[in-house]
This record gives C-alpha cells, sequence and structure tokens, in this order.
C-alpha cells in the first residue's frame, strides 16, 4: 500500500536519513525505533508530503505521492502529531469532526453521518464523556486520545502516528497501544508510529524499523531486531531481553534494565 524506496530525506543544507526503503502493508502496525535527533520526525514530515524528498520515492496505492492531490492524500493518510494546545478554544467534539474534512465539500461541515463517525471515534477510545469539554481545557493525554479520535474518524487507509503515547498515564498507554493494534487488524488499516519504548514494538508491532546512531536501519520481525545489543548500540544502556510465559500460555519478550537499578 505505501511503499518507500531509496528515500533520502533532510533540510537545505543537511541529509538527515538515507537510502531507506520499506513498505507498509493493510493491517500491520510498523513501529519506528530510534535515539533522538535520529531523523524519526523528518521522515514524517517527508512521508506526509511536509518536506520534499532529496531524492527517492514513495508511492501510495502504485502511485508517486508527488502525483496526489493534497485532498485525495488527506483522505487516505491519517496523521497524529505530538498533542499541542491549540488557539482557539475548540469543543472536543468539533476537532474530532474535522477529521472529517477531506470527506466532505470544501465549505460544508462535517454532516450528520460525519458526525457520527466522530461520536464514534471518542467512544472507541473511551472519552465520549469529554465530548463537550472545550480542547483547551482537558489534559495533555486527554488531548492526545482526541487527536487520535480525530485521525480515526478521517477513516484513513493509512495512519502516521508521531509518539501516541507520549503523554498518556500508564493504563492509557496498554489501552491506546491495544486499540491502535487493533484498529490495524480490525479496519485493516496500515499504521506506523514512532516509540520509544522498545517493549511496545516488542509487544505489539507486527514489523519494526530501527534507526541506530550511525542512522543505519533495519526492517523486520521485532523480537529479531530489538536486541541486547542494538539496545546498547543505540542507547547506550545495558538491558536484559527476557521471553516470558504469560498467563495464557502464550510467549512474549520483554525488556528490563541489566544489573543494579540502585534499589536495595
Ligand atoms: N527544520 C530543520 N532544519 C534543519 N535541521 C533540522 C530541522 N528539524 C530537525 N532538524 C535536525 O534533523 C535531525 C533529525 O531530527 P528529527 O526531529 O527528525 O529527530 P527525531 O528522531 O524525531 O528526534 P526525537 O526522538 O528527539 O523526536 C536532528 O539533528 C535535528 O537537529
Amino acid at each position: 500500500m505505501l511503499e518507500v524506496q531509496r528515500l533520502n530525506c533532510g533540510y537545505a543544507r543537511r541529509t538527515v536519513l538515507e537510502d531507506i526503503t520499506f513498505d507498509l502493508n493493510p493491517g500491520e502496525l510498523l513501529c519506528l525505533l530510534g535515539p533522538n535527533g535520529v531523523g524519526k520526525t523528518t521522515l514524517f514530515k517527508t512521508l506526509l508530503g511536509l518536506l520534499p524528498p532529496r531524492s527517492g520515492e514513495i508511492r501510495l496505492d502504485g502511485r508517486p505521492t508527488r502525483h496526489w492531490s493534497r485532498r485525495e492524500f488527506a483522505r487516505w493518510v491519517g496523521y497524529v502529531p505530538q498533542a499541542h494546545t491549540p488557539p482557539f478554544p475548540f469543543q472536543v467534539e468539533d476537532v474530532v469532526a474535522m477529521g472529517r474534512t477531506a470527506h466532505g465539500s470544501l465549505f460544508s461541515g462535517p454532516g450528520q453521518e460525519g458526525r457520527k463517525v466522530a461520536a464514534e471515534a471518542l467512544e472507541t477510545l473511551g472519552i465520549s464523556a469529554l465530548a463537550k469539554a472545550s480542547y483547551t481545557e482537558i489534559s495533555g493525554g486527554e488531548r492526545q486520545l482526541v487527536l487520535i479520535a480525530r485521525a480515526l474518524a478521517q477513516q484513513p487507509r493509512i495512519l502516521v502516528m508521531d509518539e501516541p503515547t507520549s503523554n498518556l498515564d500508564y493504563g492509557n498507554q496498554l489501552k491506546v497501544m491495544a486499540h491502535i493494534r487493533q484498529i490495524a487488524h480490525g479496519r485493516d488499516m496500515g499504521i506506523i508510529l514512532t516509540t520509544h519504548h522498545p517493549d511496545h514494538a516488542l509487544l505489539y508491532a507486527s514489523r519494526v524499523l530501527t534507526l541506530d546512531r550511525e542512522k543505519r536501519y533495519r526492517v523486520g520481525d521485532p523480537a529479531t531486531l530489538i536486541s541486547e545489543d542494538y539496545l546498547r548500540r543505540t542507547y547506550g544502556v545495558e538491558t536484559e531481553i527476557h521471553e516470558i510465559d504469560r498467563h495464557d500460555g502464550r510467549k512474549t519478550r520483554i525488556c528490563i534494565p541489566a544489573g543494579d537499578t540502585g534499589k536495595t
């Protein structure tokens, strides 16, 4: 569905990522993992058409994205940015309904069907109670959930999410990651997201794209690519990765800090 071929991306006088090739298929959750400043947001900006590629190609549904109109692109690709405080105090339900913009005529509002889809998105994320609240008066984590609901209301084929759990409490992190995984499978949506948590990638991702400090990248199975060696080279920390049995008998991998954690 989304194909990235030999992509170089960066800014006027600076290449940030070189020769990146990967694809994203329907129903798949691809986690992008890498240290601060390595170029994750730059890659996303390039995928979203906000930054021109320095070279290489991005194809959507077999067609280079440079041939797509903005509107057509917006029907296909949703984006969840990191939560920010907007200047205008829109009601939460209006913010979510804005996700429908690409589906309506240019000057019409979301319409009845659009409002219904927006209400369902709020319901899916368990935040219907916030519908009438002002977006400027809810917490950072709640804002993050609202932005995810807005992207769901858009019903895109591909969803790009920049650290969707960064503002969320522990419970909401787990709920949102499980929702994201379920949405990818249930709606046959291709989702690519950045995370700073190897455990999230180990637990939820279908595939992972790892970037290291030397800006080398690999794409593949999370259990293979997220190794103690990768984490040491990338983050300069010693970790232990263990395979454990879950209560339901399935096996899963988890990552913990190695050695003395200072706890007595
Ligand atoms: N507008 C810009 N012009 C020039 N260089 C930039 C610009 N924005 C970011 N950079 C540089 O590009 C590199 C990659 O930045 P980017 O924001 O993509 O990293 P990141 O992996 O998303 O980091 P983080 O995990 O901290 O969010 C950094 O060295 C950054 O300083």
